[in-house]
């Protein structure tokens, strides 16, 4: 399916490079049909190369006409003048994916030639090792077949949700910005079990083991987490005390907060973008 097709990235900062890495190791395309760029950054694109046998360029030197798949990646305040800078050379029949938080399709046709195809795509950094959860939705002139393409493509970094956009903030609270939480997580765990005399090495060790076990508990169990939960927790036990401190201590509340938290500042993105483009009509 990707045979003779070419996707570049502008942008190679962590999350170009992790989606690098995993599309690579996939083995579904070379290191030839992927080109990645950046502003200026000379020697990280020169690092990419090296890691990853891509080719790298500066992103003004792109060969637009060439690219049927166009990722875009650098921080959602730069995307105006990513655009504009594109919007002349980029080719109609490239597909425009952007994985930036917040920037939605219609802000991005609104500044590209009209009818360029456009999706938004919401994809997190375990896409180094495959396993993202990434979400796609398509833009105006997205057809079916491009979605489909879209899909097979990041299938290539993990599992891939299509789903409606204005599902994007909540998606990227739970998912593009959620491995941070679980490395929160981890953090004051190792911080915690060394404390308590284990060696920080083991700790990690541990910890990550454990959350793992539990990940693919749920994945490949027919049971709610509610039921995993309650199936480690004996009356009076250890686990009871656990979760009583968590309780306690408003950790659902927490976790729940932080989901909303970044839910909210993608929607903030978003209508900032908004008030931007309508005191400059
Ligand atoms: N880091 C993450 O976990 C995730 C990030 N994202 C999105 O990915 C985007 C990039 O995030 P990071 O990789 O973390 O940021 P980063 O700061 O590591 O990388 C940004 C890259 O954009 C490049 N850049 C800046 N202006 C440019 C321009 N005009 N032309 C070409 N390249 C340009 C920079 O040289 C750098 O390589 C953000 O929009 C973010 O919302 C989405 C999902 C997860
Ligand atoms: O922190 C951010 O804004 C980006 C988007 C999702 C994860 N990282």
């Amino acid at each position: 399916m990707f045979k003779n097709k070419t996707v570049a990235f502008m942008g190679a900062g962590n999350m170009a490079e992790a989606m690098i890495s995993g599309t690579v190791q996939s083995g579904k395309l070379s290191g030839e049909q992927i080109i990645v760029s950046n502003r200026s950054d000379q020697q990280k694109r020169e690092q990419i190369e090296r890691l990853y046998g891509v080719r790298t360029m500066a992103s003004e030197q792109l060969p637009f006409d060439e690219i049927d798949v166009l990722i875009l990646a650098m921080k959602p305040k730069d995307i105006d003048t990513v655009l504009d800078s594109i919007k002349y050379k980029v080719n109609n029949k490239t597909v425009i994916m952007s994985v930036l938080a917040g920037i939605t399709t219609s802000h991005m046709e609104q500044n590209l030639p009209a009818g360029q195809s456009v999706i938004r795509v919401m994809p997190n950094t375990s896409s180094m090792l495959k396993e993202s959860a990434t979400a796609i939705s398509a833009g105006r002139f997205t057809t079916e077949s491009e979605m489909e393409e879209a899909r097979e493509l990041l299938r290539t970094i993990g599992q891939v949700f299509i789903i409606q956009e204005e599902q994007m903030d909540i998606f990227t609270g739970v998912a593009g910005s959620g491995p941070a939480y679980f490395y929160y997580l981890m953090e004051h765990i190792e911080k915690t079990a060394t404390e308590s005399g284990l060696s920080p090495e083991v700790a990690r060790e541990i910890g990550a083991q454990t959350i793992y076990g539990a990940a693919k508990m749920m994945l490949e169990r027919n049971e709610s987490p509610t039921e995993l939960r309650e199936n480690v927790t004996s009356p009076n036990g250890t686990t009871a005390a656990g979760l009583r401190a968590l309780d306690e201590y408003g950790g659902g509340k927490a976790i729940s907060a932080a989901v909303k938290g970044a839910q909210k500042r993608s929607a903030e993105i978003s209508s900032s973008l908004k008030q931007k483009q309508l005191v400059s009509q």
